[in-house]
């Protein structure tokens, strides 16, 4: 299912979050949102699952515009693996696994057969199986996050939206979520921090800075020392990987003056009258 941002902003406060952002993401693609802390790439993708409303412009998802679905429509679409959980009241972990469900299930009627086989599933391939009958409010940031993306499988979308989704994650735990995100056709939008998770995963990349789309394209032709050092204030260099042959981002230091020039860029935004 393909998503496009036509001529999207995002004001909150005044402050111009999203700035006139148009992409488009083609079905069964993924895409890597990167860019420094406070660029906007959470906003952005909150506009997609509709947790937040933009200022200006529209979401489509499958050609529709998100803000003309029902609530039940964008869950049977979009799965969100987000940030923020929100859900701290007493559930046990295959409760919030079966949460996936709830855009397909009619009433409150009990799981069906089937429903508790995908969730049984879900929790053996994100391995946490053994986690079932634990709260998950007791889990380890980690644990909590192989949870949440055992939850967004079972909601069987054609399209997953992941949030810095390694945060807390181990780096074979890393490896293993993109992998299962991304080995399934599905279209995937998902905000990292990590570029070679990036090179290695994403089929195209969008560069944010202070709200504002920079570059879009293939990571390697978009992840050059250059858009790194504008993008993030850090020298780097981009070699071979040695095992892989993919583009390999290799950090040096910190560009002199960066941490000046960030700070400048993202403190002030765009104020608006
Ligand atoms: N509801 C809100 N009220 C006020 N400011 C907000 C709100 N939501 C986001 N912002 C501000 O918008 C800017 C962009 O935030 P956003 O979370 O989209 O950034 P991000 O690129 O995802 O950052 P990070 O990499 O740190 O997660 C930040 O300066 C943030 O403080």
């Amino acid at each position: 299912m393909n998503v496009s941002f036509e001529n999207v902003s995002v004001e909150i406060g005044g402050r111009r979050i999203v700035d006139n952002v148009s992409l488009a993401v083609p079905s069964g693609t993924v895409l890597g949102i990167l860019g420094p802390n406070g660029c906007g790439k959470s906003t952005l993708l909150r506009t997609l699952y509709r947790a937040q409303k933009p200022s200006s412009g529209v979401v489509r998802v499958g050609g529709d515009d998100v803000r003309n679905l029902d609530g039940r429509e964008v869950a049977r679409r979009i799965a969100v693996m987000a940030q923020e959980s929100t859900q701290e009241f007493p559930i046990t972990v295959r409760e919030m696994a079966m949460l996936g469900r709830v855009p397909h299930q009619r009433g409150f009627g009990a799981d069906s057969a089937a429903d508790v086989e995908l969730v049984d599933t879900a929790l053996r391939e994100v391995g946490a199986a053994h986690l079932a009958t634990r709260y998950f409010t007791g889990l380890s940031g980690g644990e909590k996050q192989r949870v949440l993306l055992a939850r967004t499988l079972v909601q069987q979308t054609p399209l997953l939206v992941l949030d810095e989704p390694t945060n807390h994650l181990d780096i074979a735990f890393q490896l293993e979520l993109m992998s299962l995100a991304t080995s399934r056709g599905l279209t995937v939008l998902t905000a990292l921090h990590d570029m070679n998770l990036v090179t290695e995963f994403c089929d195209h990349v969008a560069l944010l800075r202070g709200g504002e789309l920079q570059a879009i394209g293939r990571p390697d032709e978009v992840l050059d020392e250059n858009a790194i050092r504008t993008g993030f204030g850090v020298d780097s260099a981009r070699i071979e990987h040695p095992i892989t042959g993919r583009p390999l981002i290799a950090v040096a230091r910190l560009t002199p003056g960066a941490l000046e020039q960030a700070i400048h860029h993202t403190e002030p935004l765009k104020e608006h009258a």
